[in-house]
């Protein structure tokens, strides 16, 4: 059965603002309170959206959040009207205020974890929504994603949803940014690469000293345990505490895989031969790439500042991948040198593609952060909501959308506008119906 891979990104939300909430997170840190394009951005994203499409790629849309979130502010103890709540939560915390207000939802990548059917024992589509534990700002999305991943995959023969883990530090799960797919031909069963950053329930185990640790070893399990993964699907790994502890936030900043090309820094692992020699055992058979860059051609801080490894590697035919990368690669002089000479060594990457996504890469979210990928088969696809799969049409109709509701510029003090929260619950209200969502969100129901 022919598989292949879908891409579903993430739409930029109307209040996409930089409000520096997270911690170890060096480009959301340094970018704090400058004033943000919502407009520009989601038409950025649509640009990417468009041209993965348009390199014959099945590329599909997720709907943003409902932001401000009213509803987390009440539960917070703000009471009054809708602006009453805007105007008191300005004034007493407005860094609570920016948390309810945040787009983070965009980054897809950390929306779900998903293990597709040639690797679980159901056969079907797993998905869980990741709970974001160690972010406030984003802890309160996995109720209205896992609505969302439920109407745009609602077909129970084809698709299985989870709830979220406990919403506890304990169970820290970032979702599919720290999870990797290694296969040979997609329709082929493959591996998952669980990538952890501490081991909760065992103290002396390697952690970060500076920066928090999202993902924890006792989600990752928990996650392949619903999947139905057998042992021999799923690998845990330990990320580098080192360079979490200099950046490195998601293992999706400092590695990427596809099919059976792993492309890593030289740093990103605790134990990398280790891990490397349980994908083989694991995969035996399938020609493996593994692509290593050395520190001495790219240092950590310029795959960091670059997002080298946010990108994404694409099957554009069989044995022929691309990779998109930001336009800030191209940028960084020691990345821009090993891109060029990466499309002439000896592995399936042949084109790189460049795109601008700056509004969304000054919070710290690259091509990668921006999507969510799903293996799927042809009936599995057919089984989709169409109306979440891009096209020149609904292209259009979006771009059309954001005109229409999306303002160009916004700042921190902007978010207790009453209009604003109007104008996005116009927008959203519109959105459910051009995506035929339902009623996902709050101000829905
Ligand atoms: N690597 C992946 N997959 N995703 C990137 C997520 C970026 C996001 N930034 C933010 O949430 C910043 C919001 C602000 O500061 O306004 C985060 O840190 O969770």
């Amino acid at each position: 059965m022919v598989q292949f891979e879908a891409n579903f990104d993430g739409l930029v939300g109307p209040t996409h603002n930089y409000a520096g909430l997270s911690y170890g997170n060096v480009a959301s840190q340094s970018n704090a309170q400058d004033a943000s394009n919502p407009k520009e951005a989601a038409k950025q994203g649509l640009k990417k959206m468009k041209a993965l499409s348009e390199l014959g790629l099945v590329q599909g849309v997720l709907a943003p959040q409902e932001r401000p979130d009213i509803d987390t502010l009440k539960r917070l103890g703000f009471t009054g009207t809708d602006a009453q709540i805007l105007d008191k939560a300005f004034r007493e915390d407005p860094v609570l205020l920016a948390a309810c207000c945040s787009a983070s939802s965009m980054w897809t990548a950390n929306a779900a974890t998903v293990s597709p059917s040639a690797d679980t024992q159901d056969g079907r589509i797993h998905f869980t929504p990741a709970n974001l534990t160690n972010k406030f700002h984003r802890s309160i999305e996995h109720e209205v994603t896992g609505r969302i991943l439920s109407q745009v995959f609602a077909d129970e023969r084809h698709f299985k949803h989870h709830a979220a883990l406990p919403t506890n530090e304990y169970f820290g799960d970032e979702g599919a940014a720290n999870h990797t797919r290694l296969c040979g031909d997609y329709s082929q069963a493959g591996v998952e690469l669980f990538v952890y950053g501490r081991s909760a329930f065992d103290l002396k185990a390697p952690a970060p000293k500076r920066y928090p640790a999202r993902q924890t070893l006792e989600a990752s399990r928990a996650i392949a345990r619903l999947h139905g993964l057998g042992d021999n699907t799923a690998i845990f790994i330990q990320q580098n505490p080192e360079v979490i502890d200099q950046g490195v936030f998601h293992n999706d900043v400092i590695a990427v895989g596809n099919q059976n090309v792993l492309f890593y820094h030289q740093q990103a692992f605790l134990h990398t031969e280790q891990a490397l020699a349980e994908i083989r055992a694991k995969l035996p058979g399938t020609e493996l790439h593994f692509i290593e860059v050395p520190t001495t051609e790219v240092p950590l801080q310029d795959a960091v500042k670059s997002y080298l490894f946010n990108t994404q590697i694409v099957t554009l035919k069989p044995g022929h991948m691309a990779i998109i990368a930001p336009t800030e690669c191209r940028d960084t002089p020691s990345v821009n040198a090993y891109l060029n000479k990466l499309t002439g060594l000896n592995s399936p990457i042949r084109e790189v593609h460049f795109m601008d996504v700056k509004q969304s890469m000054r919070n710290g979210g690259g091509p990668a952060c921006l999507r969510l990928r799903v293996a799927m088969t042809e009936l599995e696809h057919a089984a989709t909501n169409q109306a979440c799969l891009m096209n020149d049409a609904l292209f259009a109709r979006l771009n059309q959308w954001v005109d229409q509701h999306y303002r160009d510029r916004l700042t921190l003090s902007d978010l207790r506008d009453p209009a604003l929260l109007q104008e996005s619950r116009t927008a959203l209200d519109e959105l459910t119906r051009i995506l035929q969502l339902g009623s996902v969100y709050p101000f829905q129901r």
